[in-house]
């Protein structure tokens, strides 16, 4: 029986600095098409783990395969192809605050280098942002022309969602992406997410606080505690699973073996 190749395949992936061990052999598989969700703490390594998947963090050892390469095999040419094919919600949006949304939209097709991919004209970059903006929701005729601080949290989400799926990416990151939003604004995001995602057919790794918004965007879902992955499965077993570490945290709990730190120095 011939088995797949995971989209993104991770062995033995450790970072530290100095004597701070922030990711102790992690390993885990993303197969393609699928969204995996990375849950932990403050400070438990998430956002360290996204960067060196996204090849902006070099670990100390192990590896990370995509499509069956190992990114730190590549060259640096090589390497930017495959982050060609990323896309990414940031936390905050991080939306361009000197050009008009659509432009935010198209910025990969306006502004990136698009290896193996033909050019594309500023009238097909603006259809393209009017397309992915009517399908996250929002009137490009509306807030096309409109600059981000004229736009409320959601909406700037809603156009962050815009821009990362505008190349039709393979991988689509996001981090955080309900924070900062209220509860029903926050359920809208993910089923967006959810819908872009599964249109496109994209892989996607999240991040996150939200327990329900894991569960909304998540097939799989793994918990990181101290840099390490103590815990995998089904993103809806998260809050049914005996891991006396991802009950606590899913919970909300005060008493359990994670150590909470509530003391100011
Ligand atoms: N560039 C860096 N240099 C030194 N230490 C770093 C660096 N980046 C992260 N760290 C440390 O790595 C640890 C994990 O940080 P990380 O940002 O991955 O946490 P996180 O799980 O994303 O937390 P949060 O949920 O609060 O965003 C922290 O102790 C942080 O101080």
């Amino acid at each position: 029986m011939t088995q797949s190749v995971p989209k993104i395949r991770i062995r033995n992936l450790s970072k530290s600095f100095g004597s701070n061990h922030v990711l102790r052999d992690v390993s885990m598989d993303v197969e393609a098409g699928t969204s995996f969700v990375i849950i932990g703490g403050s400070g438990s390594g998430k956002s360290v783990l996204l960067r060196c998947i996204l090849g902006l963090m070099v670990p100390d050892s192990g590896s990370i395969e995509i499509d069956g390469q190992n990114i730190f095999d590549l060259s640096s040419a090589q390497r930017n192809e495959k982050l060609q094919q990323m896309g990414m919600l940031f936390q905050n949006a991080a939306l361009f605050d000197s050009l008009p949304i659509w432009q935010n939209v198209a910025f990969a097709l306006l502004y990136g280098h698009r290896k193996n991919k033909s050019k594309v004209s500023r009238n097909e970059a603006y259809d393209t942002a009017c397309r992915v903006l009517e399908l996250v929701g929002l009137d490009p005729d509306i807030v096309g022309y409109l600059y981000p601080d004229e736009l409320s949290g959601g909406m700037q989400k809603r156009v962050g969602l815009a821009r990362a799926i505008a190349s039709k990416p393979e991988i689509i990151f996001f981090d955080e992406p309900t924070t900062g939003l209220d509860p029903i604004m926050g359920a809208v995001i993910d089923e967006l997410i959810k819908s872009c995602v599964d249109q496109l057919g994209s892989t996607a790794i999240a991040i996150t606080h939200d327990m329900a918004s894991a569960q909304r965007i998540g097939d799989h879902a793994a918990m990181l505690y101290k840099g390490e992955l103590i815990w995998q499965g089904k993103a809806n077993e998260l809050l049914t699973t005996n891991n006396p570490y991802v009950h606590q945290f899913t919970h909300g709990l005060r008493q359990g073996p994670i150590n909470v730190e509530t003391k100011i120095k």
